[in-house]
């Protein structure tokens, strides 16, 4: 079960969210399946995206090659960075209309004259599988069920697998965004961890992550978290996805690295993710879960037994 988790000979073990997030496609698949059969026809996921941003559209293109490939139906709906906020209000409320529409996702971000708050809480909450409307955002806190935000929800995953039961961990989450360093904290809060948050205002971040059994990054700052904050034997999480110039791999090249030094984390952890490879590849799995998971309650069925089993 945990053969993604990849041991290395005197350094922390590497975490491989690839072959972790191939585990829970592979549920997502099984439970699509099912649906299919009960529902008449495969669950369906919306995306939007505003704009050109070529990163975005790689991710874009990645989540449409894994919903397909995962026998769901994807949508695409690729709009002009000058569509107007009302507009684009209308588009998710025509998706909220569309009953062959399971899930939706609007890419973040969205250009500056578009207030994000206002198009993410027009989302049907039943097709919220980032789980960033209002009403998502109250139901983690509340405890209450709703679909949770894809990148958290990957990251206590992979920790749980890594770890076991996390009851009593000590958790210091960096960045505190809407996306990824609130709900982190909040969900590692309902596994029973103490879950400190820091941000750019936290004083001597060093010594604060000096006691975590867990340190998450996200915070988009390319290997800000050095080495010698890890203590030995923790498991370090980087959300981080940072696009560098790479002069090494030729003109014009560039390369992906996170928040957090690598090999210098690598030396003191116990398990530490890559990037890339580590928690990129299982947000879009979990996207594909929540979408799964919003097809089922849509139509008043439980969430299929294989991803009720991850
Ligand atoms: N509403 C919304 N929800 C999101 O979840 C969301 C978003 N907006 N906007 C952008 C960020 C970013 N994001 C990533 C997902 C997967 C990878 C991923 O799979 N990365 C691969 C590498 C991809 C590559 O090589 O470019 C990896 O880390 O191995 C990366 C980034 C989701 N986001």
């Amino acid at each position: 079960m945990t053969d993604f988790i990849k041991p290395v000979e005197g350094r922390a073990a590497v975490i491989d969210g690839k072959a972790a997030a191939a585990t829970i496609d592979a549920a997502a698949k099984a439970g699509a399946g099912e649906l299919a059969a009960a529902l008449g026809r495969p669950p369906c996921l919306a995306v939007v995206l505003v704009g050109e941003d070529p990163a975005s559209q790689v991710y874009v293109r990645n989540k449409i090659k894994r919903t397909e490939a995962a026998g769901m139906r994807s949508i695409e709906h690729l709009e002009p960075a000058d569509i107007s906020e009302a507009d684009l209000v209308a588009l998710v409320n025509a998706l909220n209309a569309d009953d062959g529409v399971d899930g939706i996702l609007v890419q973040m971000p969205l250009p500056d004259h578009i207030d994000s708050r206002r198009v993410i809480d027009a989302i049907d909450p039943a097709k919220d599988v980032d789980g960033l409307t209002a009403e998502s955002a109250g139901r983690l806190m509340l405890g209450a069920p709703g679909l949770r935000p894809c990148t958290p929800s990957g990251c206590v995953w992979l920790a749980r697998k890594a770890l076991g039961d996390l009851s009593g961990r000590s958790v210091v989450v960096i960045g505190r965004s809407i996306l990824v360093g609130k709900p982190a904290a909040m969900l590692f809060l309902e596994q029973n961890c103490t879950v400190t948050m820091a941000h750019s205002r936290t004083r001597d971040l060093p010594a604060l992550c000096a006691g975590a059994d867990i340190v998450l990054a996200a915070v988009g700052r390319p290997e800000m978290v050095r080495g010698d904050w890890i203590k030995p034997g923790a498991l370090v999480l980087d959300v981080g996805i940072n696009r560098i110039d790479a002069p090494e791999k030729g003109e014009g090249k560039t390369r992906l690295i996170g928040d957090v030094a690598y090999d210098e984390a690598a030396e003191r952890a116990a398990f530490i993710t890559p990037v890339p490879g580590g928690v990129g590849p299982m947000t879009i799995a979990m996207l594909l879960a929540n979408a799964v998971r919003a097809a089922a309650l849509r139509a008043g069925l439980d969430e299929p037994a294989a991803l009720a089993a991850l």
